[in-house]
C-alpha cells in the first residue's frame, strides 16, 4: 500500500501478452522534415510505458498520430487487433477508448472537484443539463471510486480553482478515468510539481497500470525511474533509438550520447 492507499498493480509481462497498440513503419513529414521516421512501437495491454528522448525527438508527434490529430504519410497504426486508427477521426478514436492528458491541467476552476468528475461523465448533454441531472447509483459510485483513486475524497466539495497544481493534475487524470479509457496518453505529468506530488503521481500511475495501458512522456528521469517497471522507449530523430529496462537504457552509450549525458 502507498500513501494514496493504493496498491500498485503487477503487470503480466509474460510473452504472448497481446499488444493494445501497434505502430509500424510510421513516418510524418512537415515540409520535408521527418518528425517521425519509419517508427515502430508496440504497447502491451495493461502496460505502463515511459517514452523519453531529447527535445524534437518526435514524442508529441507520436501522441498526435495515436490520437488522430496528425495523419502519417505512411505506416500503420492499430488499436487492439482490428481497429485501424488511420481510418478514424479524433472523436472516434477518443470514443474507442484512447484518451490524452496534456501537460497543463485543464479543469473547470469554478466548479467543485465532484462536479468536475460529474461533468466528465457527460456524453452529449452539455454542462448545465449534466450538472442538474440526477446521478444514478452507478454514476455516484463511479465518482466515489475515482475520488479515492486520485486521493481527493476529502476535497470533493472544494472548488477546483483552489487546488494545488498537483491536485489539479490528479483531478484531470480522474476526469479521464471517468470515461473508462483503455489507453491513456499522459504528457509530462509531473512538470511543476513538488517532490511529494511527484511521488504521489508515481503511485497513482502505478496503481492504474494493468487495468489501463498508459504511455507517459516525461523528461524527469527520477520520476521515470520510479514508474518504469517494464520497458522504457527512447526516441531520437523520429525513430526508436532503443527499448529496454530503465537500467539497460541508462547504460546504453547511444542514449548517453543523445540524451542522458555521461
Ligand atoms: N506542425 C509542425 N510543423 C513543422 N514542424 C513540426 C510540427 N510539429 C512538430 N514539428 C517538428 O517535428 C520535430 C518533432 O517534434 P515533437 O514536438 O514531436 O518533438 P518532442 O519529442 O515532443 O519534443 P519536446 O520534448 O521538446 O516536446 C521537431 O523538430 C519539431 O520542430
Amino acid at each position: 500500500m502507498n500513501v494514496l492507499g493504493l496498491e500498485a498493480r503487477q503487470v503480466d509481462n509474460s510473452p504472448g501478452q497481446k499488444p493494445i497498440l501497434y505502430l509500424e513503419g510510421v513516418s510524418v513529414s512537415f515540409d520535408g522534415f521527418k518528425a517521425l521516421n519509419n517508427l515502430s512501437l508496440y504497447i502491451d495491454t495493461g502496460e505502463l510505458r515511459c517514452l523519453i528522448g531529447p527535445n524534437g525527438a518526435g514524442k508529441t508527434t507520436l501522441m498526435d498520430v495515436i490520437t488522430g490529430k496528425t495523419k502519417p504519410d505512411s505506416g500503420s497504426v492499430y488499436f487492439g487487433q482490428t481497429l485501424d486508427l488511420l481510418k478514424m477521426d479524433e472523436p472516434a478514436i477518443a470514443e474507442a477508448g484512447i484518451c490524452r492528458k496534456f501537460q497543463k491541467p485543464s479543469v473547470f476552476e469554478m466548479l467543485s472537484v465532484f462536479e468536475n468528475l460529474e461533468l466528465a461523465l457527460a456524453t452529449h448533454k452539455g454542462v448545465w443539463a449534466t450538472l442538474f441531472a440526477k446521478l444514478n447509483n452507478h454514476q455516484r459510485e463511479r465518482i466515489e471510486q475515482v475520488l479515492e483513486t486520485i486521493g481527493l475524497t476529502e476535497h470533493r466539495s472544494q472548488l477546483a480553482g483552489i487546488l494545488s497544481h498537483g491536485q489539479k493534475q490528479w483531478l484531470e487524470i480522474g476526469m479521464l478515468l471517468m470515461q473508462e479509457p483503455k489507453v491513456m496518453l499522459v504528457d509530462e505529468p509531473v512538470a511543476g510539481m513538488t517532490q511529494q506530488e511527484v511521488e504521489r503521481t508515481a503511485q497513482l500511475l502505478l496503481s492504474l497500470q494493468g487495468e489501463r495501458s498508459i504511455i507517459v512522456v516525461e523528461h524527469d528521469m527520477e520520476f521515470v525511474r520510479s514508474i518504469a517497471q517494464h520497458r522504457v522507449t527512447v526516441l531520437h530523430e523520429g525513430s526508436v533509438l532503443t527499448e529496454g529496462t530503465m537500467e539497460e537504457v541508462q547504460n546504453d552509450p547511444r542514449v548517453k550520447q543523445v540524451y542522458l549525458g555521461d
